[in-house]
């Protein structure tokens, strides 16, 4: 049994390995390594001895076999203070190791790789080096051990001054454990993924964070935003930011509110959002027509909104957007002038997305006290459904165009959520209603006379003949929406009495 420290080193990412390997030598440690960091740290010099001396055994099966031995956990397992610990590695002439350097072979960024197959990804499992992480943290009042690259500096200083404090000893365990798991979960994740489940028995996720946030939805509550490393498309989570201050919680979820709307969309589109809902929705020939359209929509709403456009952003759109106070813009893109004109606004935050990222089966995730609701993102497009007539008149050539711009813009709407469009605009949003009459009424009274000759978007059927009443006399002239209701027959008689044409979808959009 060695008097001297020992620190056993075995790291994938080499960065900054070299540096604290020749302090730990300096602050006399023997250092202890399996086969790439062992050469990496003979190659600048660092005295080191095989992991094969100490198992008494080769490294074998490529590798997948290096440190996992009892001459290594019982190294690391043995508490100091527990005498028949350390009578039983004294018998077996096992020597104590003291510190663990570990970081893991790169699942995740293997497994993010576009084309990786399951047999690299299998190999990119990591077993020898968490099992030595886990046992180093479980015996963290007596081995410190070391996962993060980030903390080689601050434990050099420690051990320089004599002496490791058990909270940061505990803090480096808790470390340990937060990276096994999530590493692990990144394991079963990609495997469920390769599975195909949808709804696996434990539901297990886990995120990064991307920054801590000043505070919550309201001042009082703590919040910090995270992404998840594994989602493979468009995400607010990888915007770069250009300008402005820093997100703010309500922002993120505005934004990301706006981002969702706008991918439904495929010409030039520019959606405003406050508070989750699009107040004003424009699609143009041109994104400054869009954004003219989406402005005009409600110009009382967008004041302090956030805007999100599907087209790189130019000086013409720019200059719209300037004049008016915004919060965020997103875009996939700005050109130098837009850049240039949009800068000029201190705090005006303005978002780069990458629109063309490959469509990401992903679940939606919602909170309950106690638990979770996951469901799949409701994916359902116009171009998805079986749309049939259920009226005398068939919609027209501009109504159809309506009615398919106000049914993706219904979707994003909380319910019970009514839209009235006419000519590539909203006109007209009534959201989060507890009853569709009260939905409609909002819609059409914020539509005023441009309701005449608009079309109604409704999420879900109507169970009574009243919407369409009311609708009528405001001057819509077409209405979308799924039926299915044990009434349709006195809405469709409605509309056929006012010369309505309305159409089913037959599937609902329900947002809460
Ligand atoms: N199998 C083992 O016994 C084992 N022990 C350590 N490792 C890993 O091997 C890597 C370092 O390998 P090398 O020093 O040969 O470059 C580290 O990421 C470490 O976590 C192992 N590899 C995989 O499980």
């Amino acid at each position: 049994m060695t008097e001297k420290k020992r620190a056993l080193i075995s790291v994938s990412n080499k960065e900054g390995i070299i540096d604290f390997a020749q302090d730990l030598c300096r602050l006399g440690y023997e250092v202890i390594s399996t086969g790439g960091t062992k050469h990496a740290l003979e190659q600048a010099a660092v005295n080191v001895h095989s992991i094969s001396a100490v198992t008494e055994f080769p490294e074998i099966l490529e590798g997948r076999v290096k440190t996992l031995h009892p001459n290594v956990h019982a190294g690391l397992l043995a508490k100091r203070d527990d005498d028949s610990h350390m009578e039983q590695l004294g018998e077996l002439n096992i020597g104590t190791i003291d510190l663990v350097v570990v970081n893991l072979y790169p699942f995740k960024s293997t497994v993010t790789k576009p084309g990786v197959t399951e047999e690299e990804a299998i190999e990119n499992i990591d077993i020898g080096g968490p099992t030595m992480l886990r046992s180093a943290a479980k015996n963290f009042r007596d081995v410190l051990p070391v996962v993060d690259p980030e903390d080689y500096t601050t434990i050099i200083s420690y051990l320089e001054q004599g002496h490791v404090p058990m909270e940061v000893r505990r803090n480096l365990a808790y470390k340990v454990f937060a990276h096994t798991a999530s590493y692990d979960t990144y394991i079963s994740t990609y495997m469920a993924e390769q599975l195909e489940l949808e709804t696996p028995p434990t539901y297990t996720r886990t995120y990064e964070q991307v920054q801590s946030l000043r505070y919550g939805e309201n001042p009082h509550q703590k919040a910090a935003f995270y992404r998840d490393p594994l989602f493979k498309g468009v995400s607010l989570a990888k915007a770069e930011q250009l300008n402005g201050k820093e997100l703010s919680y309500n922002n993120i979820q505005d934004a990301n509110a706006a981002l969702e709307i706008v991918l439904d969309f495929n010409g030039p589109t520019a959606v405003a959002v406050k508070h989750m809902n699009p107040c004003g929705v424009g699609t143009g020939d041109s994104l400054v027509e869009a954004y003219e359209r989406a402005y005009e929509a409600d110009p009382v709403s967008i004041f302090g909104g956030i805007v999100a456009v599907n087209e790189e952003v130019d000086a013409a759109t720019a200059e719209k957007m300037k004049d008016i106070f915004l919060e965020i813009i997103i875009a996939p893109s700005f050109s130098q002038e837009a850049i240039d004109i949009l800068t000029t606004k201190k705090n005006l935050r303005l978002l780069t997305v990458d629109m063309n990222q490959p469509a990401h089966n992903e679940k939606k995730v919602t909170h309950v006290a106690g638990g979770l609701l996951v469901q799949d993102v409701d994916q359902g497009t116009f171009e998805g459904v079986d749309v049939s007539v259920a009226t005398d008149r068939e919609p027209t050539e501009a109504e159809w165009a309506d009615l398919k711009f106000g049914w993706k813009v219904v979707k994003h709407v909380k319910s019970n959520a009514i839209v009235v469009a006419k000519d590539s605009q909203t006109i007209g949003v009534g959201a989060g209603q507890m009853n569709r009459v009260g939905a409609a009424k909002i819609a059409f009274e914020q539509a005023g006379g441009k309701a005449h000759g608009a079309i109604m978007a409704s999420d879900a059927f109507f169970p009574m003949p009243d919407t369409v009443e009311d609708a009528a006399e405001s001057g819509v002239t077409a209405i979308i929406q799924p039926g299915g209701s044990k009434r349709d027959q006195d809405s469709i008689d409605a509309c056929n009495k006012h010369g309505i044409a309305m159409v089913f979808t037959g599937m609902r959009h329900f947002k809460h």
